[in-house]
């Protein structure tokens, strides 16, 4: 019998995107990334594994729900976990004969552009390999089952190699900064929706590779520049730098979106309004005190620090009312600030719930075993909620 292992994991949001695959089977970029790894205190996967020879076939719960382990991504991770056991040796043949469960469930929306894949894929990478006690770096299998996710697996700031083997052994992420290099680092997520997008991110890279001449441009003449850029701003912790380049970094990925045929749109008119006020804001502060930067959705990630929150918060909450204010920011304890009448003229309120709740977060480390025994599985190896 095998212990459980349980383990959490974090979402990650970038500020150089990937966009567009070099080969869709191994989930291989065109481009290198950057993001920042977010405080699994506030958002995060958890997921419990175990391998029994008494299972009959592998099994996967997510969210409550059992799900097919016959998708190709889940396959492709297992596979790719196993074999990295035996060629460590790491664990006996009879183990790894033996059939897996996989328990997961995530403490904010699914599919709903908040990076859950990016969570979900890192968790159970991390939580497989612990169980069959690979040691290596397992990035380039997390990236198997949903390509952000590899820049999971650490914490702090990190760097996904696009890499140039046609087997994918070089599409590494590896980590630039930890999570205590720039502790005033943080990020608001402004919730604009959380349903399922209409376009997958799988789809829509896949449109604009086969038909947008701006991808082809930037992946050529803008990111290696960008990307060597807010590596520089990241170590010298130059936060006007950081914010200009994720700034115009994820416009461009939303240009490809439209340059895409038949386009791809994940920006709102809530979207736009969001980068517009952050403009404002930054214009009449004299500097650069935040960033936005959009996934393939309509909610905004800002990137702020510390001391910038509590004004931030104030500006948010004055131009779009919540019909439930006590509950309207979640996360860290935040403060706010009396908004001063310049501030109050960047916009008008609008209507009430246009940005359902805000996520208030920080920078934070990468997966970590759980060891208090609260596993999603039980003592059978079955789901703890069934
Ligand atoms: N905890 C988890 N464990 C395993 N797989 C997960 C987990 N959470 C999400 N997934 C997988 O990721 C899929 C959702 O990915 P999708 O890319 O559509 O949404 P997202 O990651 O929230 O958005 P985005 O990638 O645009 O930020 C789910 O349908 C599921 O297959
Ligand atoms: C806009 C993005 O969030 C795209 C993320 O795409 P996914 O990693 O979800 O796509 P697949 O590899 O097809 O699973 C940008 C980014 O995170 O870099």
């Amino acid at each position: 019998m095998s212990e459980i292992i349980t383990v959490i994991a974090p979402v990650n949001i970038a500020v150089i995107k990937y966009w567009g695959k070099r080969d869709e089977d191994l989930i291989l970029p065109l481009n290198d990334s950057v993001s920042a790894t977010l405080d699994t205190s506030i958002m995060c996967a958890k997921t419990s594994v175990c391998a029994r020879p008494e299972f009959k076939e592998d099994g996967i719960w997510l969210n409550g729900k059992k799900e097919s382990f016959y998708s190709p991504r889940l396959q492709n991770c297992l596979r790719e976990i196993k074999a990295r056991a035996a060629a460590e040796k790491s664990v006996n043949e009879d183990f790894l004969q033996w059939k897996v469960h996989v328990c997961s469930e995530n403490n904010f929306p699914t599919a709903a552009g908040l990076a859950s894949s990016a969570a979900g894929y890192a968790c159970l990478v991390t939580a497989l390999a612990k169980l069959y006690k690979v040691k290596s770096d397992v990035s380039s299998i997390a990236r198997l089952g949903s390509g952000s996710a590899c820049r999971s697996v650490y914490g702090g700031f990190v760097r996904w190699h696009a890499g140039t083997n046609p087997d994918g052994s070089d599409s590494v992420a590896t980590q630039i900064a930890d999570q205590a290099h720039w502790p005033e680092m943080q990020a608001l997520i402004l919730v604009a929706g959380d349903t399922k997008k209409k376009t997958s991110s799988t789809v829509g890279m896949r449109i604009a590779v086969e038909t947008s001449e701006l991808l082809k441009h930037r992946i050529k003449h803008c990111v290696p520049q960008r990307t060597e850029e807010i590596i520089q701003a990241i170590k010298e912790k130059d936060f006007p730098k950081f914010a200009e380049i994720t700034m115009k970094d994820s416009n461009q990925f939303h240009a490809v979106g439209l340059d895409s045929y038949p386009p791809c749109v994940y920006m709102t008119d809530v979207s736009h309004l969001v980068s517009y006020v952050i403009h404002k804001y930054n214009e009449i502060s004299g500097s650069i005190k935040v960033a936005y930067t959009f996934d393939a959705g309509p909610n905004a990630c800002l990137y702020l620090l510390e001391k910038d929150v509590p004004q931030v918060i104030s500006l948010i909450k004055h131009i779009f009312p919540s019909s439930n204010p006590d509950k309207f920011v979640t996360g860290l304890q935040s403060k706010e600030e009396p908004l001063s009448p310049v501030f109050m003229s960047i916009c008008e309120p609008q209507k009430q719930d246009l940005i359902k709740y805000v996520i208030h977060t920080k920078v934070g480390d990468g997966p970590t075993e759980i060891t208090d025994g609260s596993h999603l599985l039980n003592e059978a190896g079955l789901p703890k909620a069934e």
